[in-house]
């Protein structure tokens, strides 16, 4: 579903003396429908940057991400139209970012709510599904009609979570979920990753935390100094070979 090529990403500071920084180097690797792909690495390493080429809020410097599409066409995500990619984000592609950024004055019933009826969903049936994510998540009903902007921060990323989720996406990006979650959530986040696998979405995901790589990933790949360590593992013989790695 997803084959990633030789993907590059450097940034052009054009503001001072068009100066290079490097994002990551030709990355190669590809998911399965139900597959998630963890991705780990030292801080600035490039794996955020990763995501959000693959998602297009970056465009890539060299590469392919060749993605199929819902209708069996295939597309490469790294260089389609902005209108393309409009229409895959509001129809197939989900993101959960590392930071939520929260939509001013409006509830977090709302928001969930929202996202499925721009989806064509009737607004009823996005309502009550809402409150059932909003469960889900182990949000508290007394908080379902408060803005966001007052949420703690777990509170904040398990909205963000069960937001990405509630449209079903193919493909799901997600950019250290659990990082910042107690047990109980991390735990309630997990499961509903695991519900969403089960039914056939693939997944990139950046993780430092290792319970969440057992539980989640069937891949793993290890970045260092911004390129892919060459080789990958399939996650039963991950701890051995990351042993000889380290
Ligand atoms: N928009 C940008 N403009 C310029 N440089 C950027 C931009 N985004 C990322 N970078 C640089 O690219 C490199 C990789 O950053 P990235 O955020 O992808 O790392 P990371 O592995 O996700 O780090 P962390 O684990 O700390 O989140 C860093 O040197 C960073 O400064």
């Amino acid at each position: 579903m997803l084959q990633i090529c030789e993907l590059s990403k450097n940034f052009i500071m054009h503001i001072r003396s068009e100066a290079e920084i490097y994002g990551f180097d030709a990355v190669d690797f590809s998911a399965k429908p139900g597959e998630l792909v963890a991705i780990t690495g030292p801080s600035g390493c490039g794996k955020s940057s990763l995501l959000k080429c693959i998602y297009r809020t970056y465009m890539p410097t060299g590469g392919h991400v060749h993605y199929t599409c819902k209708d069996g066409s295939v597309i490469d995500l790294a260089t389609a139209e902005p209108w393309e990619m409009i229409h895959l984000r509001e129809t197939e592609l989900g993101y959960v970012s590392q930071f939520f950024s929260v939509i001013p004055r409006v509830s977090a019933l709302d928001i969930l709510t929202n996202t499925q009826t721009g989806r064509g969903v009737d607004v009823k049936t996005a309502r009550e599904r809402a409150a059932e994510y909003l469960e889900k998540v182990g949000i508290s009903p007394k908080l379902w009609d408060m803005y966001p902007a007052t949420f703690s921060g777990g509170e904040k990323q398990r909205l963000n979570i069960a937001n990405a989720l509630i449209t079903k996406p193919r493909l799901l990006l997600l950019d250290e979920p659990t990082a910042s979650l107690d047990a109980h959530s991390k735990e309630w986040v997990m499961n509903m990753i695991l519900d969403l696998k089960a039914e056939g979405t693939a997944m990139v995901g950046v993780f430092h935390d290792e319970i969440a790589i057992q539980t989640l990933a069937d891949w793993r790949y290890e970045m260092r100094e911004r390129k892919m360590v060459p080789k990958d593992y399939k996650m039963e013989y991950a701890s051995e070979a990351l042993a000889e790695l380290l």
